[in-house]
């Protein structure tokens, strides 16, 4: 734990428990409830009124009422109570930095490109093992990663680092290549509406074009990340169904993408509607290949990671110091910041090999650049209590 977390002394409490307690395997136990042979859900009538709960190893020993009625729970212990409420949860997280990228493509000021280059060293010297770059998409569209090849040339690839850079079609792909990407991204939407208005064509369209970009992505030997965005709501359309987003991102897994990252563009989800479309999605493509991607609209954001990862997940999208904003969906507000992530699964005692202090110092850098306060609650209160 670093220094400045120390003055607050909170987290340890989970951290020691889950110490004691052992680490946890995957998949989640939610995976495997839910994959088992009959392929149906478990559920614990006994102790919980009837109401749908995946059965795992006395799961139910901390309910309330389970412990007033059923004599077979046993009483919780004040040490073991994370676990009995949070079960589950992976001893690692990776977190996907999208800062310099979903954070930046939405500043209106230009941003300087040596800027974004130390943006990006300052990232992966603070342990980020995957940092978005920046996009090869046409500047007509996103202004401010027109310098998509002065910054991937220039950024000082670290051996065991990754630095993926979206594609939309081969035109982006064949840049990307030709300025050194080693991993491209594709993005596709679970709202048609949506996908008109990002990237001018309709779903099945979009499909057909990253067809041909993760061949050519595979024939070069690159990996690709798939995004679905809109997993949740549209800003058209509204809410949109699990199924569409299970579609699309069987779509994508298929064609090769080795990491599904589900966008909630617009930051509308809650951990209700969340858990239903990670379940459908969960049916088309592996838990481990699959991250979450949360704007944080109405502060939401750390309570659908949570959930996500109780339910097996393990790769988190965030943005430092909450950058970011779709410039096509209107309202929408930054990415969760990273910062709050890697302090919320810290305290949860869940490993992610960033160093918090330099992370900070990294959402201090771009949060000056930009002329604005931290976006980060957590850096805003640490901030504040050395100062
Ligand atoms: C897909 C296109 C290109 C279609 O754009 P278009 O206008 O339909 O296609 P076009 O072929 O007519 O191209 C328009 C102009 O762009 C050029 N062009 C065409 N392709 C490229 C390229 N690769 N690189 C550079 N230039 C390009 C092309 O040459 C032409 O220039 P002109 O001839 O008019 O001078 C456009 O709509 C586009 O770039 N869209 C990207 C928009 C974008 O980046 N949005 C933000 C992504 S964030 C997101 O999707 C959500 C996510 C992933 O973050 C997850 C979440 O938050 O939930």
């Amino acid at each position: 734990m670093s220094s400045l977390e120390e003055p607050l002394g909170l987290g340890d409490l989970p951290k020691l428990s889950i110490n004691r307690l052992g680490s946890f395997s995957q998949p989640s136990a939610y995976h495997r409830a839910t994959t088992d042979e009959s392929n149906t859900r478990k559920y614990n009538s006994s102790c919980n009124g009837g109401a749908p709960m995946v059965s795992h190893a006395n799961s139910h020993a901390w309910h309330p009422q389970c412990r007033q009625a059923d004599s077979s729970c046993d009483a919780v212990e004040l040490r073991d109570l994370p676990r009995k409420v949070m079960w589950d949860l992976p001893s690692y997280v990776k977190i996907v930095e999208v800062g310099p990228r979903d954070g930046l493509q939405n500043e209106k000021g230009n941003v300087p490109t040596s800027v974004k280059i130390q943006l990006i060293h300052k990232l992966v010297a603070a342990g980020l093992s995957v940092v978005e770059a920046t996009s090869f998409v046409s500047p007509k569209w996103v202004p401010q990663l027109a310098d998509a090849k002065e910054v991937l040339k220039a950024i000082q690839q670290m051996p065991n680092v990754r630095y993926p850079v979206l594609t939309p079609n081969l035109r982006g792909f064949e840049a990307a290549v030709a300025a050194g990407a080693k991993e491209i991204a594709v993005f596709a939407s679970a709202s048609e509406s949506f996908s008109k208005s990002n990237i001018n064509c309709t779903i099945e369209e979009s499909l057909a074009r990253y067809r041909d970009v993760t061949a050519a992505a595979k024939k070069h030997g690159l990996l690709i990340r798939g995004y679905v965005s809109c997993v949740i709501g549209c800003p058209v359309e509204g809410a949109i169904d699990p199924s569409k987003v299970a579609y699309v991102a069987k779509e994508l897994y298929n064609m090769g993408c080795s990491e599904i990252s589900l966008g909630d563009t617009i930051g509308v989800g809650t951990p209700g509607s969340v858990v239903a479309m990670l379940e459908a999605v969960m049916s088309f493509v592996p838990v481990e290949k699959i991250a979450v991607h949360f704007h944080d609209t109405y502060g939401q954001a750390l309570a659908n990671i949570l959930v996500s990862l109780q339910m097996g997940i393990s790769i988190v999208d965030s943005s430092v110091s909450g950058l970011g904003g779709c410039p096509y969906a209107k309202g929408a507000t930054g990415n969760v910041a990273t910062e709050d992530v890697v302090y919320m699964l810290h305290g949860l005692g869940i490993d992610t090999n960033v160093d918090l202090n330099k992370l900070m110092e990294a959402g201090d850098y771009i949060s000056k650049h930009l002329g604005r306060p931290l976006g980060s609650k957590t850096a805003a209160a640490l901030h504040k209590l050395t100062t």
